[in-house]
């Protein structure tokens, strides 16, 4: 869009808002920020104090099923509507109100964008640059795609190919809020906190929240770290509120949650440096299975582990999954404030999958229980877990020095230097891991240590069965 229509779009929707009866405090302008990548932004014109109203909204202008259940030209989609999935829904209704020459909703449509860089766009040229990132698994292109053809299709809305509705359900994705119901509102929500997937759900308590599209409030940009304004559903109208005060020439924004950057790209399309505190690496049970499981491990102290025979790997696996300690993926973190890098139910895997006969017996009878993080932070599950968060660092292609080199090369495209952002953050992650494992300190003694489980491969070099002690039964080792 060139200068003159992206002002022109910027100046139809504010006189619209006007018109509809939002009322905006005249301290704040929206402004093209395009030149810093953020497209429009909302800035103080003035200086705000704390907990000032920045702009409030009838709940009647906010674009969701409730107001479009209310609008009669919709009545007949009304059932075919309510069956859908709720981000499906207000698919539809946006595409709908496209469709219609005289939409009521017709400027806020001109200011919502044409194109955005989420990953649901990205091409697989674009998604490979993303590595071992677990985020390209998580992207769900093919799944909402079948969810086009069972809802949206059948409903004849125009001349829609696929990617036009997932540009559209990707707008409610990095646009949508999910806001209480008005009979139930009593707290404030951030911008599509959580998978933006529910139209009226039930979180559990007493509140409902409705996905909904609301004009202005929207065209808040957003920091984990530095935003000072949220929107309040305490009454009648829907208020943005500031947190703080807010200088003149300071951008308004709000949060759209701590985010890993890898979340933030698939979800927002964009990424900063602002958001690399939050970065998640992901380590999967099969990786640790799968290496446990096969090989004689070299251990960074000088030791080896022999593998588990497959039904002891599947007893112990058993005994983490009764103890509410197995995942299909274990997050790791930047360790800090909110904790260390690597959880508690990870390093209790390793510890079941390290513990000597004896103490699992016990736990699987239930003599004992699992004893506390100091205690299973042994020194062997430090050093097995540094091995394998190094496996897991391996399978990106490229190292985090490499990535560096890249990044101050310079000169990328978008979406290659954004790729390079989150797999080179998800591998400092790695790192720090690594790391952290390496400070275990517990002591060993009922690890594995001095006992060996039996293998398969008893063999010498010569083929015939070794005599040694390292195959009698009672000075088997699983650790040496
Ligand atoms: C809710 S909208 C905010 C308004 C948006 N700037 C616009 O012009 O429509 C969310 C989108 O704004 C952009 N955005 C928000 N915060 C950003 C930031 N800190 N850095 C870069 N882009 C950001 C991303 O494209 C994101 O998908």
């Amino acid at each position: 869009m060139d200068e003159d229509n992206f002002q022109a779009a910027t100046e139809a929707f504010l006189s619209w808002l006007e018109e509809i009866g939002v009322r905006i405090n005249p301290k704040m302008v929206v402004k093209d920020l395009r030149s810093k990548g953020l497209g429009r932004g909302v800035v103080a014109a003035a200086s705000f104090e704390e907990d000032e109203i920045i702009f409030s909204i009838p709940r009647n202008l906010v674009l969701n099923m409730n107001t479009i259940f209310a609008s009669d030209n919709a009545n007949s989609g009304r059932e075919a509507l309510a069956s859908m999935p709720p981000w499906l829904a207000l698919t539809a209704a946006l595409l709908s109100e496209a469709q219609q020459p005289n939409s009521k909703w017709a400027p806020y449509l001109a200011v919502l964008p044409k194109n955005l860089d989420s990953l649901v766009f990205w091409s697989d040229t674009e998604l490979a640059q993303l590595q071992a990132s677990t985020v390209v698994g998580k992207i769900g292109r093919a799944g909402a795609e079948e969810m086009f053809s069972k809802y949206l299709v059948p409903l004849g809305l125009g001349e829609y190919n696929s990617d036009m509705y997932h540009r559209v359900a990707s707008i409610i994705m990095a646009y949508a809020f999910d806001i209480p119901e008005e009979s139930t509102s009593k707290q404030d929500t951030g911008v599509a906190e959580g998978e933006a997937d529910d139209l009226v759900s039930d979180d559990g308590e007493d509140e409902k929240t409705i996905l909904s599209m609301i004009p202005l409030a929207d065209l808040l940009n957003a920091d984990a770290d530095r935003n000072n304004a949220r929107l309040c559903c305490d009454n009648e109208d829907l208020e943005m509120r500031t947190i703080k005060p807010i200088s003149e020439g300071q951008e308004i924004l709000n949060d759209y949650g701590q985010l890993p950057r890898s979340d933030l790209l698939r979800r927002y399309g964009y990424v900063t440096e602002d958001y690399s505190s939050y970065d998640v690496a992901e380590i999967s049970t099969s990786l640790v299975t799968s290496v446990l499981g096969a090989e004689r491990l070299s251990l960074p102290n000088g030791s080896h582990l022999d593998p588990l025979s497959h039904g002891d790997l599947e007893k112990r696996i058993n005994l983490a999954d009764r103890e509410g300690v197995l995942d299909e993926t274990y997050d790791l973190v930047h360790s800090g404030q909110d904790g260390p890098a690597v959880s508690d139910e990870l390093i209790a895997l390793m510890y079941l999958l390290l513990l000597d006969e004896d103490n699992l017996e016990a736990i699987i009878t239930a003599k004992t229980s699992l004893p506390s993080r100091s205690k299973i932070a042994t020194e062997l599950v430090g050093q097995v877990l540094a091995v394998l968060i190094q496996r897991r660092e391996h399978e990106y292609a490229t190292t985090m020095e490499e990535d560096e080199k890249l990044m101050l090369a310079g000169n990328l495209p978008k979406r290659t230097e954004m790729a390079i952002q989150v797999r080179r953050g998800e591998k400092k992650v790695l790192r720090g891991a690594v790391n952290e494992a390496f400070s275990f300190s517990g002591a060993n003694k009922r690890m594995r240590i001095g006992q060996e489980s039996p293998r398969n491969d008893s063999k010498g070099a010569n083929g015939r069965k070794q005599t040694d002690d390292t195959c009698h039964p009672t000075k088997k080792r699983r650790f040496n």
